[in-house]
Protein backbone atom coordinates (compact mmCIF):
# COMPACT_ATOMS: atom_id res chain seq x y z
CA UNK A 1 0.00 0.00 0.00
CA UNK A 2 0.91 3.56 -0.91
CA UNK A 3 1.70 5.65 2.22
CA UNK A 4 2.38 9.05 0.70
CA UNK A 5 1.01 9.86 -2.62
CA UNK A 6 1.77 13.25 -4.31
CA UNK A 7 1.29 14.80 -7.49
CA UNK A 8 1.73 18.33 -8.91
CA UNK A 9 1.99 19.66 -5.40
CA UNK A 10 2.56 23.67 -5.13
CA UNK A 11 3.33 26.32 -2.90
CA UNK A 12 4.15 30.00 -2.95
CA UNK A 13 4.85 32.34 -0.60
CA UNK A 14 4.10 35.56 -2.14
CA UNK A 15 5.89 35.66 -5.66
CA UNK A 16 8.31 32.96 -4.65
CA UNK A 17 7.44 29.53 -6.06
CA UNK A 18 9.06 27.23 -3.00
CA UNK A 19 7.48 23.92 -4.02
CA UNK A 20 6.87 23.94 -8.03
CA UNK A 21 4.89 21.05 -9.19
CA UNK A 22 6.37 18.04 -7.25
CA UNK A 23 5.30 14.10 -7.20
CA UNK A 24 6.06 11.58 -5.14
CA UNK A 25 5.10 7.83 -3.58
CA UNK A 26 6.19 6.49 -0.93
CA UNK A 27 5.48 3.06 0.32
CA UNK A 28 4.28 1.31 3.30
CA UNK A 29 7.66 0.11 5.34
CA UNK A 30 9.72 2.06 3.31
CA UNK A 31 12.62 4.52 4.52
CA UNK A 32 12.55 7.56 2.09
CA UNK A 33 14.81 10.59 1.88
CA UNK A 34 13.85 14.07 0.56
CA UNK A 35 17.41 15.48 -0.13
CA UNK A 36 18.20 19.27 -1.18
CA UNK A 37 20.48 22.06 -0.12
CA UNK A 38 18.98 24.63 2.40
CA UNK A 39 15.77 26.26 1.05
CA UNK A 40 15.36 23.84 -1.81
CA UNK A 41 11.50 23.16 -0.17
CA UNK A 42 11.93 20.07 2.03
CA UNK A 43 10.56 21.33 4.92
CA UNK A 44 7.61 22.73 3.41
CA UNK A 45 6.86 20.06 1.46
CA UNK A 46 6.84 18.02 4.96
CA UNK A 47 4.92 20.54 6.51
CA UNK A 48 1.88 20.16 3.90
CA UNK A 49 2.14 16.35 4.11
CA UNK A 50 1.75 17.04 7.58
CA UNK A 51 -1.28 19.23 7.39
CA UNK A 52 0.56 22.14 9.47
CA UNK A 53 0.45 24.28 5.93
CA UNK A 54 -2.00 24.36 3.05
CA UNK A 55 -0.70 23.92 -0.39
CA UNK A 56 -1.84 25.76 -3.34
CA UNK A 57 -2.26 23.36 -5.68
CA UNK A 58 -1.66 19.91 -6.85
CA UNK A 59 -3.48 16.35 -4.71
CA UNK A 60 -1.99 15.06 -1.93
CA UNK A 61 -2.58 11.58 -0.05
CA UNK A 62 -1.13 10.70 3.57
CA UNK A 63 -2.41 7.17 4.93
CA UNK A 64 -5.12 7.76 2.37
CA UNK A 65 -6.38 10.99 3.44
CA UNK A 66 -5.91 14.12 2.25
CA UNK A 67 -3.83 16.22 5.08
CA UNK A 68 -5.54 19.42 4.32
CA UNK A 69 -8.99 17.88 5.43
CA UNK A 70 -7.81 15.12 7.86
CA UNK A 71 -9.14 14.87 11.23
CA UNK A 72 -8.36 13.75 14.61
CA UNK A 73 -8.05 9.90 14.01
CA UNK A 74 -5.49 10.53 11.17
CA UNK A 75 -3.63 12.56 12.78
CA UNK A 76 -3.18 10.06 15.68
CA UNK A 77 -1.85 7.53 12.85
CA UNK A 78 1.52 10.02 12.55
CA UNK A 79 4.39 10.65 14.11
CA UNK A 80 5.74 14.05 13.91
CA UNK A 81 9.01 14.27 15.34
CA UNK A 82 8.64 18.48 16.39
CA UNK A 83 11.72 20.31 18.15
CA UNK A 84 9.45 22.40 19.98
CA UNK A 85 7.63 19.40 21.50
CA UNK A 86 10.28 19.24 24.54
CA UNK A 87 9.17 22.27 25.89
CA UNK A 88 8.34 21.20 29.65
CA UNK A 89 11.84 20.98 30.69
CA UNK A 90 11.00 20.74 34.08
CA UNK A 91 9.75 17.30 33.70
CA UNK A 92 11.80 14.19 33.66
CA UNK A 93 12.35 12.18 30.37
CA UNK A 94 10.27 9.24 31.84
CA UNK A 95 7.55 11.94 32.81
CA UNK A 96 7.14 13.79 29.73
CA UNK A 97 7.19 10.58 27.70
CA UNK A 98 4.09 9.37 29.85
CA UNK A 99 2.60 13.04 30.03
CA UNK A 100 2.49 13.09 25.79
CA UNK A 101 1.16 8.88 25.82
CA UNK A 102 -2.10 9.72 27.15
CA UNK A 103 -2.47 11.58 23.85
CA UNK A 104 -2.91 8.32 21.95
CA UNK A 105 -5.48 5.60 21.50
CA UNK A 106 -2.71 3.00 21.39
CA UNK A 107 0.68 4.33 22.83
CA UNK A 108 3.89 1.94 23.37
CA UNK A 109 5.04 0.89 26.12
CA UNK A 110 6.71 4.12 28.16
CA UNK A 111 9.78 1.95 28.62
CA UNK A 112 10.45 0.55 25.81
CA UNK A 113 10.45 3.42 24.09
CA UNK A 114 13.10 5.02 26.38
CA UNK A 115 15.40 1.97 25.82
CA UNK A 116 14.79 2.18 21.81
CA UNK A 117 15.39 6.07 21.97
CA UNK A 118 18.72 5.30 24.24
CA UNK A 119 17.71 7.37 26.92
CA UNK A 120 17.79 4.74 29.64
CA UNK A 121 20.54 6.24 31.41
CA UNK A 122 18.53 9.73 31.60
CA UNK A 123 14.97 8.59 32.19
CA UNK A 124 15.20 10.24 35.31
CA UNK A 125 16.61 13.10 34.51
CA UNK A 126 15.47 16.96 33.77
CA UNK A 127 14.62 17.37 30.09
CA UNK A 128 16.36 20.93 30.58
CA UNK A 129 19.86 19.25 31.61
CA UNK A 130 19.74 16.45 28.41
CA UNK A 131 22.31 17.44 25.66
CA UNK A 132 21.39 18.54 22.25
CA UNK A 133 21.50 15.30 20.66
CA UNK A 134 19.22 13.74 23.89
CA UNK A 135 16.88 16.05 23.38
CA UNK A 136 16.50 15.42 19.74
CA UNK A 137 15.96 11.54 20.39
CA UNK A 138 13.36 12.21 23.18
CA UNK A 139 11.45 14.37 20.46
CA UNK A 140 11.74 10.67 18.73
CA UNK A 141 10.58 8.75 21.46
CA UNK A 142 7.53 11.94 21.64
CA UNK A 143 6.81 11.22 17.85
CA UNK A 144 6.52 7.48 18.13
CA UNK A 145 4.80 6.97 21.54
CA UNK A 146 1.97 6.69 19.58
CA UNK A 147 2.59 3.61 17.60
CA UNK A 148 2.48 6.08 14.21
CA UNK A 149 2.21 3.71 11.11
CA UNK A 150 4.59 6.82 9.48
CA UNK A 151 7.16 9.27 10.75
CA UNK A 152 8.25 12.29 9.71
CA UNK A 153 11.84 13.36 10.33
CA UNK A 154 12.55 16.76 9.42
CA UNK A 155 16.75 17.33 9.84
CA UNK A 156 16.95 14.91 12.11
CA UNK A 157 20.91 14.90 12.91
CA UNK A 158 21.68 18.67 11.89
CA UNK A 159 24.24 19.60 14.95
CA UNK A 160 25.13 15.94 15.40
CA UNK A 161 28.38 14.73 16.22
CA UNK A 162 29.69 12.23 14.21
CA UNK A 163 28.60 9.34 17.41
CA UNK A 164 26.05 10.93 17.95
CA UNK A 165 24.48 10.50 14.24
CA UNK A 166 25.34 6.93 14.07
CA UNK A 167 23.39 6.05 17.21
CA UNK A 168 20.65 8.10 15.66
CA UNK A 169 20.94 6.23 12.57
CA UNK A 170 20.31 2.86 14.42
CA UNK A 171 16.89 4.32 15.91
CA UNK A 172 15.72 4.69 12.64
CA UNK A 173 16.71 1.30 11.52
CA UNK A 174 15.14 -0.56 14.21
CA UNK A 175 11.95 1.75 13.65
CA UNK A 176 11.90 0.88 10.08
CA UNK A 177 12.54 -3.13 11.11
CA UNK A 178 9.25 -2.49 13.11
CA UNK A 179 7.30 -1.63 9.68
CA UNK A 180 7.17 1.95 10.39
CA UNK A 181 7.33 3.89 7.41
CA UNK A 182 9.52 6.95 7.36
CA UNK A 183 10.02 10.53 5.96
CA UNK A 184 13.04 12.20 6.02
CA UNK A 185 14.38 15.13 5.02
CA UNK A 186 18.39 16.06 5.43
CA UNK A 187 21.26 17.90 3.29
CA UNK A 188 23.74 15.32 4.30
CA UNK A 189 24.29 13.14 1.34
CA UNK A 190 25.97 10.20 3.37
CA UNK A 191 22.28 10.16 5.57
CA UNK A 192 21.00 9.60 3.00
CA UNK A 193 22.93 7.11 1.44
CA UNK A 194 22.96 4.82 4.98
CA UNK A 195 19.70 5.14 5.67
CA UNK A 196 17.08 5.78 3.01
CA UNK A 197 16.11 3.13 0.36
CA UNK A 198 14.97 5.29 -2.07
CA UNK A 199 15.67 9.56 -2.00
CA UNK A 200 14.57 12.41 -3.92
CA UNK A 201 16.83 15.24 -5.03
CA UNK A 202 14.94 18.84 -4.30
CA UNK A 203 15.95 21.71 -6.00
CA UNK A 204 14.67 25.12 -5.85
CA UNK A 205 11.44 23.24 -5.60
CA UNK A 206 11.00 20.25 -7.78
CA UNK A 207 12.88 16.90 -8.09
CA UNK A 208 15.56 17.03 -9.76
CA UNK A 209 16.74 13.19 -9.29
CA UNK A 210 14.87 9.90 -7.44
CA UNK A 211 15.76 6.63 -6.99
CA UNK A 212 17.67 4.61 -4.95
CA UNK A 213 20.76 6.29 -3.28
CA UNK A 214 23.47 3.78 -5.93
CA UNK A 215 21.29 4.64 -8.81
CA UNK A 216 20.62 8.63 -8.37
CA UNK A 217 21.67 10.51 -11.34
CA UNK A 218 22.36 7.33 -13.41
CA UNK A 219 25.30 6.31 -11.16
CA UNK A 220 25.44 2.70 -11.50
CA UNK A 221 25.75 3.20 -15.13
CA UNK A 222 28.47 6.33 -15.28
CA UNK A 223 31.88 5.52 -16.84
CA UNK A 224 34.66 4.53 -14.55
CA UNK A 225 38.40 5.96 -14.39
CA UNK A 226 40.77 3.36 -14.31
CA UNK A 227 44.24 4.88 -13.10
CA UNK A 228 47.45 2.93 -12.59
CA UNK A 229 51.06 3.49 -13.29
CA UNK A 230 53.72 1.99 -15.85
CA UNK A 231 56.94 2.71 -17.35
CA UNK A 232 55.39 5.54 -19.01
CA UNK A 233 54.31 7.35 -16.05
CA UNK A 234 50.45 7.71 -14.43
CA UNK A 235 47.43 6.67 -16.55
CA UNK A 236 44.16 7.23 -16.85
CA UNK A 237 41.30 5.95 -18.80
CA UNK A 238 37.36 6.33 -18.58
CA UNK A 239 35.84 3.10 -19.52
CA UNK A 240 32.03 1.40 -18.75
CA UNK A 241 33.92 -2.27 -19.11
CA UNK A 242 36.55 -1.64 -16.37
CA UNK A 243 36.58 -5.03 -15.25
CA UNK A 244 37.53 -5.72 -19.02
CA UNK A 245 40.32 -3.30 -19.37
CA UNK A 246 41.72 -3.93 -15.77
CA UNK A 247 41.79 -8.14 -17.42
CA UNK A 248 43.78 -6.94 -20.51
CA UNK A 249 46.17 -4.65 -18.85
CA UNK A 250 47.17 -7.12 -16.34
CA UNK A 251 47.61 -10.17 -18.79
CA UNK A 252 50.03 -12.88 -17.98
CA UNK A 253 49.45 -11.83 -14.55
CA UNK A 254 51.76 -8.40 -14.74
CA UNK A 255 51.03 -6.35 -11.03
CA UNK A 256 49.25 -2.65 -12.12
CA UNK A 257 50.55 -0.12 -9.58
CA UNK A 258 48.86 2.12 -8.20
CA UNK A 259 45.70 0.36 -9.47
CA UNK A 260 42.51 2.19 -8.60
CA UNK A 261 38.84 2.01 -10.23
CA UNK A 262 36.16 4.95 -9.40
CA UNK A 263 32.92 5.91 -10.00
CA UNK A 264 31.75 9.74 -9.73
CA UNK A 265 30.56 9.74 -6.16
CA UNK A 266 27.20 10.57 -4.90
CA UNK A 267 28.52 14.00 -3.89
CA UNK A 268 29.90 14.58 -7.02
CA UNK A 269 26.23 13.85 -8.82
CA UNK A 270 24.69 15.21 -6.33
CA UNK A 271 26.43 19.02 -6.27
CA UNK A 272 25.96 18.34 -10.29
CA UNK A 273 22.39 18.18 -9.95
CA UNK A 274 21.54 20.58 -7.46
CA UNK A 275 24.44 23.04 -8.64
CA UNK A 276 22.55 25.08 -11.24
CA UNK A 277 19.72 26.10 -8.97
CA UNK A 278 21.12 27.73 -6.16
N1 LIG B 1 6.58 31.14 5.85
C1 LIG B 1 7.32 31.49 4.81
N2 LIG B 1 7.18 32.70 4.21
C2 LIG B 1 7.92 33.06 3.15
N3 LIG B 1 8.86 32.27 2.58
C3 LIG B 1 9.07 31.07 3.12
C4 LIG B 1 8.31 30.61 4.27
N4 LIG B 1 8.75 29.36 4.59
C5 LIG B 1 9.72 29.06 3.69
N5 LIG B 1 9.92 30.06 2.81
C6 LIG B 1 10.87 30.08 1.66
O1 LIG B 1 10.57 28.99 0.81
C7 LIG B 1 11.76 28.32 0.37
C8 LIG B 1 11.73 26.85 0.79
O2 LIG B 1 11.87 26.79 2.21
P1 LIG B 1 11.91 25.42 3.02
O3 LIG B 1 12.00 25.77 4.47
O4 LIG B 1 10.81 24.56 2.59
O5 LIG B 1 13.29 24.83 2.50
P2 LIG B 1 14.15 23.62 3.07
O6 LIG B 1 14.52 22.79 1.89
O7 LIG B 1 13.47 22.95 4.18
O8 LIG B 1 15.44 24.39 3.59
P3 LIG B 1 16.37 24.11 4.91
O9 LIG B 1 17.25 22.97 4.55
O10 LIG B 1 17.15 25.40 5.00
O11 LIG B 1 15.46 23.88 6.06
C9 LIG B 1 12.91 29.12 0.94
O12 LIG B 1 13.36 30.02 -0.06
C10 LIG B 1 12.31 29.86 2.12
O13 LIG B 1 12.97 31.08 2.33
Amino acid sequence: MTAIQVRGLQKRYGDHQAVAGIDLDVAQGEIFALLGPNGAGKTTTVEILEGHRRRDGGEVRVLGEDPGTAGQAWRARLGMVLQTATDAAELTVTETVRHFARYYPRPRNVDDVIDLCGLREKAKARVKSLSGGQRRRLDVALGIIGTPELVFLDEPTTGFDPEARRQFWGLIEKLAADGTTILLTTHYLDEAEALAGRVAVLAAGRIVAEGTPKSIGGRAMAEATVRWTDERGPQEMKTSTPTRLVNELSAGGRELAGLTVTRPSLEDIYLDLVGGSR
